[in-house]
């Protein structure tokens, strides 16, 4: 994963700057800073370099320089949002060096509240950003916010705008500091750029009068209105308002744009009980809610970044683990001595689960086409204890059964999938997502279910998942298999998950909205005897 946090800017000098005018085009300037300090330092375990100068900044305030930064970085290096987060405090030292590479100047470390602060404003400002984007071009001269240079001035603009509008920060404050940081990284007419729009979109703020588009017109005008008011991509609105209708299509997306909260399942396999992590969240005053689906899980609002620090994931005690992924092992029912293929298994979310419910006898055999994805599943097969029972195959499912004599009476196929159920966890993959992958992800997950099932023995289960909310991705898709293949049919889910949770045809699915939870799918689909 680590290729993942790498910027790649085509430069390390240290008293240069970036001034991007565009995403491609990046032009070295150099540093103008009346209010940089700047001193030699030498760093930790690297005694044998030259000392570097490092230029301190302690006016502009940490936390936005550094989430300007992470956005850039995320733009320019399309890394995920969520995996620089995952990275936490301890990147500090990285980040600075990436702070100081593109601004020309470090701030001060980042405690725990800034760091909430730039996970809240990256998350934030990627999520809304065609609400964003609407109001800083109907706010600004131009119009067009593509045309604002350079890009870091775009992202400080956003920041302000995200801070105001929807964090609700004193306007007074938000202005101050981004104008100053503007300044600072830019140069001074940056700032007076800044300053001019955050204090129009001040006063409209106040005066309750944003330049927001109004739900009218014809179905298209209405889904390009809802998408910017909910900052969505407008084929998401017209799919779900097409499938769900417009009440449900707002409430799924206002869930979307929530803070999401997380799950963490405990690990048997290690002997780490429910009762010992609960005991390790009241230590670390993590607040917490027992899950009331499934006995391993734990679910927590805040906190996340504590428990990374803490260390429980590292040293393998528990893992972080939606309940509604959960649900899926269950419809899977994995019984101690069995034999279960997992076809599309890494990094393993499942694997591991699956595995610790066979507590120490039997196996499942995890195949996955990503061999950098597979290794991870295998380490962290060995972090949890049940490397013993977890077997990795590199293979494109769809040649295996020709290439390996392998079946067995459980077969799980947790597809590809367009992902439209984790919406809220992954703030970046709304906009990453074209409505032309439907159409491409629907047929390989046709071809995946057409090798899948060759594994399955007569009598035995073929479990087919995704985590997509998708009609096309999941009824769909097993209406069009049991067509296929006649010799399959449908086993009800309701021995398996709560009623709740099962829908008319027998298939698993938990509802955002509804449950909660992210968004799932899962049919079990028996193979005649
Ligand atoms: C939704 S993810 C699986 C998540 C996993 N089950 C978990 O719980 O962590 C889908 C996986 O399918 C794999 N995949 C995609 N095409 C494949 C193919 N043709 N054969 C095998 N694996 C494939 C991807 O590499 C990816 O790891």
């Amino acid at each position: 994963m680590a290729q993942l946090f790498h910027l790649g800017l085509p430069f390390s000098v240290e008293s240069h700057k970036i001034s991007a005018s565009s995403s491609k085009s990046l032009k070295l300037v150099p540093t103008i800073s009346a209010s940089n300090i700047s001193f030699s330092t030498t760093r930790k375990g690297s005694a044998n370099r030259l000392p570097k100068t490092q230029k301190l900044n302690l006016e502009v305030s940490p936390h936005r320089a550094v989430s300007a930064v992470r956005l850039m970085r995320i733009e320019l290096g399309g890394a995920f949002a969520d995996l620089l987060n995952e990275k936490g405090k301890g990147s500090g030292e990285n980040e600075m060096a990436y702070v100081e590479r593109t601004l020309g100047f470090r701030t001060r470390e980042l405690n725990d509240q800034d760091l909430r602060l730039v996970t809240d404003i990256v998350g934030g400002t990627i999520r809304w950003r065609r609400y964003l984007d609407h109001l800083i071009s109907s706010i600004s001269h131009d119009k067009d916010i593509s045309s604002m240079e350079p890009l870091l001035l775009q992202k400080v603009a956003k920041i302000g705008f995200y801070e105001i509008v929807k964090l609700d920060m004193p306007h007074y404050a938000v202005v101050d500091e981004n104008v100053r940081l503007a300044k600072v990284a830019l140069r001074p007419g940056a700032g007076n750029m800044v300053n001019g729009i955050l204090r129009k979109l001040a006063v409209l703020k106040e005066n309750e009068s944003l330049p927001l588009p109004k739900v009218e017109g014809d179905d298209r005008a209405q889904a390009r209105a809802l998408a910017t008011l909910h900052s969505h991509p407008v084929w998401m609105v017209r799919r779900w308002t097409k499938y769900l209708g417009q009440e449900e299509a707002i409430k799924l997306m206002m869930w979307n744009n929530n803070e999401p909260s997380f799950s963490l399942r405990a690990n048997h396999a290690r002997g780490f009980s429910r009762a010992d992590l609960v005991a390790q969240l009241n230590e670390l005053k993590v607040p917490h809610k027992l899950s009331s689906h499934l006995d391993e899980f734990v679910r927590i609002k805040t906190g996340l970044q504590i428990i990374i620090q803490a260390g429980l994931l590292r040293k393998g005690l528990c893992s972080v683990q939606d309940e509604s992924a959960g649900l899926i092992v269950s419809v899977v029912d994995p019984q101690p001595g069995e034999i279960i293929i997992d076809c599309c298994a890494a990094p393993g979310g499942k694997t591991l689960y699956i595995a610790s419910r066979l507590s120490g006898q039997g196996k499942v055999f995890a195949v996955d086409v990503n061999r950098g994805r597979l290794r991870i599943l295998k380490e962290t097969a060995k972090l949890h204890q049940v490397d013993d029972v977890v077997t990795t195959i590199h293979s494109d499912l769809r040649t295996l059964p020709d290439s390996k004599p392998l079946k067995c009476n459980k077969v799980l196929l947790d597809a590809p999938c367009s992902g439209l159920g984790v919406l809220s966890k992954r703030a970046d993959l709304r906009w990453n997502r074209r409505l032309e992958d439907m159409e491409e992800l629907k047929k390989l997950q046709d071809e995946l279910l057409d090798a899948a099932s060759k594994l399955v023995n007569p009598g035995g289960v073929l479990v087919y998942s995704t985590c997509s909310i998708d009609p096309e991705e999941n009824d769909e898709r097993v209406a069009a298999f049991l067509e296929r293949h006649p010799d399959f049919h449908i086993d009800s889910v309701d021995r398996y998950v709560p009623v709740d949770f099962v829908t008319d045809r027998g298939f698993y699915f938990s509802n955002p909205v509804k449950h909660s939870l992210d968004g799932s799918f899962a049919a079990r689909l028996i193979r005649d005897s």
